[in-house]
């Protein structure tokens, strides 16, 4: 439904600045009726590859062909305008005006497009688009008495009225507050799942990419650094900025002693422990071991470790209750500090003695890229950085 090859765009240099090159030949291609998110830190470059793909940012090269169509090309010099491309977009603010009723500001792109399709036509578009978001009979309310999520979907009801062929969302749920954010997050998945529409999401928020998509494509610095399911990036990061960014953990500076098919030996400074192995790396490699915290299991005995277990001791330095689960902070030797989570009914206590099983399917070594600063806190990160 989209293909996006090789995507330049260098914002140039203001008095006193250096140009800026925000997307560094990205490329990515989305299926028909996936919601695929453009995830990764603020200024990574989001905003302009969307903007790029709405049509309101110009590239300085690549191509973007949407449904087939050639919407932008620099060999081809095709740059078709924003309203031509049949894109439906919800912005942050949702931009809903105040002074108008709930069906004109749905009505509003069919008056936009510079043709009116008619008092009846338009009537019959806003109810349907009405109806796509639940909020059929609300037409001739006041866009002010709507609550935060009902104008959200006013917002996306806008975006389909003229039956968009791709729907971009830019970070639509970050103006609700906590609660609301979670609810919503569901409701508008199901809500574009049942319509069916390709959509594209920019956020900066990893929870909401992994409740909200079927694929994303994690960015960093103008690149797209890995494309998957939040499932595959959180389990099989390939480097040290996917494990940081997708998820919480406890990374390692450790060495690989030996590489055997997609299983690696890792050498850490609390012993041998073996791991997944990310594509590209070899025995005598420096590299990160991605532990998550939800992979050791506690154990108050020792174990009868065989094969590809690691069995490391420790004691219990901390132990949180965050309600639906545990946060144990367990102090391995050398005064490493490793997170763990638990199920809240089977906490151990401050001070005790435990061991830590770590099956190697749930640990990956990946590339050493990035200064991590999010890992539990005494883990060596000297010489990290890229
Ligand atoms: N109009 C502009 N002129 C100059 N530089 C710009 C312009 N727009 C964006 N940039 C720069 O380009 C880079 C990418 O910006 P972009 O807004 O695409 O990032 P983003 O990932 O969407 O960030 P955020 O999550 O903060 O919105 C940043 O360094 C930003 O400062």
């Amino acid at each position: 439904m989209l293909k996006v090859s090789h995507l330049e765009r260098t914002y140039p240099a203001q008095p006193g600045g250096a140009a800026v090159q925000a997307l560094k030949s990205v490329s990515l291609s989305v299926e028909q009726g996936d919601i695929f998110s453009l995830l990764g830190p603020s200024g990574c470059g989001k905003t302009t590859m969307l903007q790029c793909i709405a049509g309101l940012e110009t590239p300085d090269a690549g191509r973007i062909v949407i449904g087939g169509e050639t919407v932008y090309s620099r060999d081809e010099r095709i740059h078709l305008p924003a309203n031509e491309r049949g894109l439906g977009m919800v912005f942050q603010s949702y931009a809903i005006w105040p002074h108008m009723s709930v069906a004109e500001n749905v009505a509003f792109p069919l008056l936009q497009r510079g043709r009116n399709p008619g008092r009846e036509q338009i009537a019959r578009r806003v109810d349907d688009a009405l109806a796509m978001v639940e909020l059929a009979g609300y037409g001739n309310r006041s866009a002010t008495q709507l609550s935060g999520g009902q104008q959200q979907r006013i917002a996306l009801a806008r975006a389909l009225v003229h039956k968009p062929r791709l729907l971009l969302l830019d970070e639509p749920l970050s103006n609700l507050d906590a609660k609301l954010r979670d609810t919503m997050r569901i409701e508008l998945r199901r809500l574009i799942k049942s319509i069916g529409i390709t959509a594209i999401f920019v956020t900066h928020d990893q929870v909401e990419a992994m409740g909200m998509s079927d694929r994303v494509a994690l960015m960093r610095a103008g690149k797209v650094i890995q494309v998957g399911t939040s499932k595959e990036i959180y389990l099989n990061p390939h480097s040290a900025f996917a494990a940081d960014f997708m998820g919480s953990g406890n990374l390692v500076a450790c060495t690989i002693s030996d590489v055997d098919n997609d299983r690696a030996v890792t050498t850490t400074p609390f012993g041998q422990i073996q791991a997944k192995v990310a594509a590209g790396l070899r025995a005598g490699d420096d590299a990160i071991l991605v532990i998550r915290p939800n992979a050791p299991i506690i154990h108050t005995q020792p174990v009868d470790a065989q094969g590809d277990l690691a069995q490391i001791p420790g004691n219990v330095s901390s132990v949180t209750f965050l309600g639906e689960k545990i946060e144990v902070r367990v102090c391995l030797s050398g005064g490493y500090d490793f997170v763990v989570t638990m199920n809240t009914f089977e906490a151990p206590v401050e001070g005790q003695k435990v061991y830590l099983t770590l099956p190697a399917e749930r640990c990956i070594v990946v590339h050493k890229d990035h200064p991590v600063s999010s890992a539990a806190r005494s883990v060596d990160l000297e010489g990290l950085a890229a």
